[in-house]
């Protein structure tokens, strides 16, 4: 069902900073900060050849990652996003199985203008998982 994995996130304190660090220091391509305030975040891709690094930093006071950066306050790796060709089937088959779907179980509009969901870390050995639609 999963395929590629689209992006690995991180939860940054600093996110001029960690943008900086990864385009000087480890000399990667490194996009625009982009505001996403349906998901509470602003956010900053970084390509790489086989997937993307998203760096994430809260956007306005009911951030969906402020608890994660209180308890890990240099940062951390957030969740892992992978690739469905179908969000509704998935969601349903995960649902059937027992995972929690977080949110309303509606699919979202994601960072890449395509739907997204995310999976309760509990349910997938303490990992925070996004779903993509491409
Ligand atoms: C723009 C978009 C895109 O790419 O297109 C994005 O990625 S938006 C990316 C931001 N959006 C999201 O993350 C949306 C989905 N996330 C959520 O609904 C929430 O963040 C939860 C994952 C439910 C966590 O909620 P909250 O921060 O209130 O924490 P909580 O206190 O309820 O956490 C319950 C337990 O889960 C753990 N926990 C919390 N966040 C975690 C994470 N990212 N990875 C692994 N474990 C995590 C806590 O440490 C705690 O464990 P213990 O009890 O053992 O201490
Ligand atoms: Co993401």
């Amino acid at each position: 069902m999963i395929g590629k994995l689209n992006h690995v996130a991180i939860a940054v304190p600093d996110l001029q900073a960690a943008a900086a660090q990864y385009e000087n220091t480890l000399g990667a391509t490194v996009r625009a900060p982009q505001d996403e305030p349906d998901h509470g975040v602003t956010v900053v891709f970084i390509d790489l050849p086989n997937t993307k690094i998203e760096l994430l930093y809260p956007l306005g006071d009911d951030s969906p990652i402020n608890g994660f950066l209180e308890k890990n306050p240099s940062g951390g790796i957030h969740h892992m996003c992978f690739e469905v060709e179908d969000i509704i089937a998935a969601r349903d088959k995960l649902k059937s199985e027992g995972a929690r779907v977080l949110g309303s179980g509606e699919p979202k509009i994601g960072a890449h203008g395509k739907p997204v969901l995310f999976l309760h870390p509990k349910d997938f050995n303490g990992c925070l998982i996004e779903l993509e639609q491409v």
